[in-house]
């Protein structure tokens, strides 16, 4: 049972609420060995917060990250994205997910919901 969560990147705390809502009673945010920890924040900076959320989360526990089709563009090529915020990170979630499926230490897959999640169990 999940315990132990961290969110990296939060603004309204929809997503951070609806994370505390599965905790049990004695469900602690506090550092250390994290069950679960879901990244919503720059996309500039995901690649920086794998490398940091490895250290947090216990092997076999899961990192969750938002946006990671960014509104499908992963899927274009550079030159069909047009609009101003999603082709400034574009190229950044394409990297990215790129490293995470080459990445040893997890096992990931890419959920086609939403916008995208990318969910990775720390192996080792
Ligand atoms: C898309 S919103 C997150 C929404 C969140 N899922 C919620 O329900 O509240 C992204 C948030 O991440 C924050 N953010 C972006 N980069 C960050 C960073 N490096 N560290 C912490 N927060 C960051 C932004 O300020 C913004 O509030």
């Amino acid at each position: 049972m999940t315990k132990k969560t961290l969110e990296i990147g939060v603004f309204t705390g929809y997503s951070l609420l609806t994370t505390a809502l599965t905790l049990p009673e004695d469900g602690k945010g506090e550092e250390g060995s994290f069950d679960f920890v879901f990244v919503d924040a720059y996309k500039s900076d995901y690649l920086k917060f794998h490398e940091l959320t490895l250290k947090l989360v216990k092997v076999g526990g899961i990192v969750a990250y938002d946006n990671t089709l960014w509104y499908g563009s992963v899927a274009q090529s550079e030159i069909e994205v047009v609009e101003d915020l999603i082709k400034r990170y574009r190229n950044f979630v394409v990297e990215f997910n790129s490293f995470i499926a080459a990445d040893p230490r997890v096992e990931s897959s890419l959920l086609s919901i939403g916008d995208g999640l990318t969910l990775c169990r720390r192996l080792y």
